[in-house]
């Protein structure tokens, strides 16, 4: 699928980093880092540029939740803001995955450093994603435990994708990356960056002014718009499934390996991706494929991510 020498930007998806949803210890994350690691570092020694992304949703919504548990049991630890929550994720990931790049690497005795930027995302404080929450965070719950947590809490709650029910919070569109042209010196002179993780820390413009703003951006739309702004070749998603699909979680689903902009135009229309999960990721994929003519993008699997890379599976979007 990677012909020549590319610039690809990586983004993995936060819920598949957390590969076993009973299992949210960074013990089981640093795993999942470590083997993901092995394919990124094929990519850098096939002589490609990578650059890294990574989603945020489960774990930045058990910070968000340890802070308010805390809170509850002692009244003098504050409740800490979305967009600092957002943050301590992207050192959280960023950690692990620096950490399995490096050591991967270093095993490989390639010479390159890897480094997280703690990035900001400028978002429009007008976007109407505030007013209609559709990221899904934290931890999966039962209906039952969902409409208690909406009661207690005032959270909104929404079933995910057939895997239960968990909160949503607002999730506007990426208008620009603020560390994009450090990140671009940072590549340019061969290093290996980890960026916009999380979708990025949301922020808007108060008069020349950047103000953190409670909301999750998603992923796949921030790594869609770093991968636009340093002129990437490759996208390439990185979740929990092989394929996408349609008729999905039913027995008509049917998995699509090359699929073209009007088709999956039509397959939108008719709903065969779930909001918060797949959808935006199928519209990321989409969005980077029409900028710019032989940009290619590829979703697939984390623990397939060398065979999709190698062209043998995973749903490929061409124009
Ligand atoms: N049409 C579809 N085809 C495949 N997967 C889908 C589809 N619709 C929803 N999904 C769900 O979307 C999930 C990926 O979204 P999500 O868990 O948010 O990803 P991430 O790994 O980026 O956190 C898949 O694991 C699957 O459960
Ligand atoms: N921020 C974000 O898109 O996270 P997930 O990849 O976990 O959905």
């Amino acid at each position: 699928m990677v012909e020549g020498k590319s610039r690809i930007v990586l983004a993995l998806g936060g819920n598949a980093l957390q590969a076993n949803p009973k299992d949210t210890s960074a013990e089981a994350q640093i795993k999942t880092a470590a083997e993901t690691a092995k394919s990124i570092v094929d990519l850098i020694e096939a002589g490609h540029e990578v650059i890294v992304a990574h989603g945020n949703g489960p774990q930045v919504g058990q910070i968000v939740g340890t802070y308010e548990a805390a809170h509850q049991v002692n009244n003098g630890m504050p409740i800490m803001p979305f967009p600092e929550c957002g943050a301590m994720s992207q050192g959280y990931i960023g950690y692990h995955l620096q950490q399995a790049i490096r050591q991967e690497l270093v095993n490989r005795k390639i010479q390159k450093s890897v480094a997280t930027i703690v990035t900001q995302v400028l978002v429009d404080e007008n976007d109407p994603a505030f007013s209609n929450p559709t990221k899904p965070v934290g931890s999966f719950f039962s209906e039952e435990e969902a409409k208690k947590l909406q009661a207690e809490k005032g959270y909104t709650m929404k079933e995910d994708a057939g895997r239960g029910w968990r909160r949503v919070v607002a999730s506007p569109i990426p208008v620009d990356v603020v560390e994009a042209p450090i990140v671009s010196t940072l590549v340019e002179a061969g290093h290996v960056v980890i960026t916009v993780g999380g979708g990025g820390v949301p922020v808007i413009n108060k008069n020349g002014a950047l103000e953190g703003i409670p909301a999750v951006i998603d992923k796949d739309f921030a790594s869609g718009k770093i991968a636009e702004i340093l002129d990437a070749d490759f996208l390439f998603i990185l979740t929990a499934v092989e394929k996408v699909a349609i008729n999905f979680n039913t027995p008509e689903q049917k998995e699509l390996r090359e699929v073209s902009i009007p088709d999956l135009e039509k397959y939108i229309e008719e709903g065969h991706f779930a909001p918060g999960s797949m959808l935006p990721k199928v519209k990321a994929a989409m969005k980077f494929v029409q900028s710019k003519p032989g940009r290619r993008a590829l979703i697939t699997s984390l623990d397939k991510a060398k065979e999709g890379i190698m062209g043998q599976t995973g749903t490929v979007v061409v124009e």
